[in-house]
């Protein structure tokens, strides 16, 4: 079988060509000064294609046809996880942004275009929609606005089931919280196979992190909108791409922030001491909300690479239970193996209208 795994990011395309058993990956990082002159996520479209289609020639794939190609899927309608094939309904509401905008949506969009080329099918895998919310998790505190299901659902789960199957058990007996540290964080509960409550990593929702603000105080808000600091749209874009530490330092790699500290930066030293705080915090909180019942804490993303990072957290967290350390991510393996599973017909691909296999 050969499939190709397409997984844009908020600064780069990861590509994965999977032949023979075997992944061969490419990151291609993007100029954020690049990112931000397109007004529009879907503008990006011609931008990524062009760097894929070079990344395939430079290895050799230029004139593959693959049995499947597989994006990162985006903010569509709330699904629940699986594989879904990217139909005509599902493709327009990736381009249109049904649900917000975020780079995942071109990851169903590319995957349409180069499925094309083979005259295979398109699929998307565990889309950042993904909702197995309790009822329960879903209330605001405000009759009208509900809380939402947006999170890197993809990785989360993919490295919840490696962590449960190392653990000698099956993820849909499993009970874990983990953190995904990236450019957003997202921290989840994960019962039984369901992410029965996670922080909205695009909204004003859970830890601040790199780039995005996470939660904040409405007063706050209401008066920079009074004073025309933001418009609406502009404070929207403001929390999910330059908060976080980027709106205190100037900068999104924690690489930096750490070089800064070392340096005797006593900003950049408060900043990650409050990111560390605040997801600390959202983990002890969602142990609350799982009575406890936590079988293991895992921390993944970029972000945990840094030992200093996952150690601070885990010094305040590892009182709920062990905490594992999975650094990186494996949204491509675990979107080949996703389509993988539905071209050896061990998982039905899922309608998006109905949700059903
Ligand atoms: N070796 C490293 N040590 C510390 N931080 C790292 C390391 N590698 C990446 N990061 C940080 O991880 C973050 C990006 O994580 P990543 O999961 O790649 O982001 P995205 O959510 O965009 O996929 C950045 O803040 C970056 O500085
Ligand atoms: C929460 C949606 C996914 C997300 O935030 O991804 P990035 O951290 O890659 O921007």
């Amino acid at each position: 079988m050969k499939i190709l795994a397409i997984d844009p990011g908020s600064t780069s395309t990861k590509i994965g060509v999977f032949t023979h058993g075997e992944m061969i990956q490419e990151g291609m990082d993007h100029d954020r000064d690049l990112i931000d002159s397109f007004a529009e996520i879907h503008e990006q479209e011609e931008m990524r294609f062009a760097c894929i289609t070079r990344a395939l020639e430079t290895r050799g794939f230029g004139t593959v046809r693959f049995d499947a190609v597989v994006g990162r899927g985006g903010l569509i309608r709330p699904v629940t996880g699986g594989v879904y094939r990217v139909c005509d309904s599902l493709l327009a509401d990736l381009r249109t942004g049904v649900s917000g905008s975020h780079a995942s949506n071109l990851g169903g969009i590319l995957a349409r275009r180069f499925a094309a080329s083979s005259g295979c099918e398109a699929l998307i895998v565990d889309p950042v929609v993904v909702d197995e919310l309790d009822d329960v998790a879903r209330l605001s505190g405000l009759e009208g606005i509900e809380r939402k299901s947006i999170f890197h659902a993809l990785n989360q789960k993919a490295v919840a089931r490696r962590v449960a199957e190392e653990r000698g058990g099956s993820y849909h007996q499993a009970h874990l919280i983990v953190a995904h540290m990236g450019g957003g964080v997202t921290v989840g509960a994960h019962k039984k196979g369901r992410v029965v409550d996670v922080n909205n990593g695009l909204d004003g929702d859970g830890p601040y992190a790199a780039e995005r603000s996470g939660s904040l105080p409405v007063d706050g808000m209401a008066e920079a909108l009074r004073k025309g600091r933001f418009t609406p749209d502009s404070l929207v874009r403001t929390v999910s791409r330059s908060g976080g530490i980027f709106s205190y330092l100037g900068i999104v790699d924690l690489r930096e922030v750490e070089r800064r500290m070392d340096a005797g930066d006593s900003k950049a030293v408060l900043i990650w001491r409050g990111m560390v705080y605040q997801i600390a915090k959202e983990i002890g909180g969602l142990a609350a909300a799982m009575d406890g019942d936590v079988d293991a804490i895992v921390l993944t993303g970029g972000m945990a690479h840094s030992r200093r990072l996952t150690e601070a957290i885990s010094e305040k967290t590892g009182f709920i239970a062990d905490v594992v350390v999975v650094p990186g991510e494996f949204e491509l393996e675990a979107l080949a193996e996703g389509a993988l599973r539905v071209l050896e017909g061990e998982e039905k691909v899922k309608r998006y209208e109905t949700g059903e296999q």
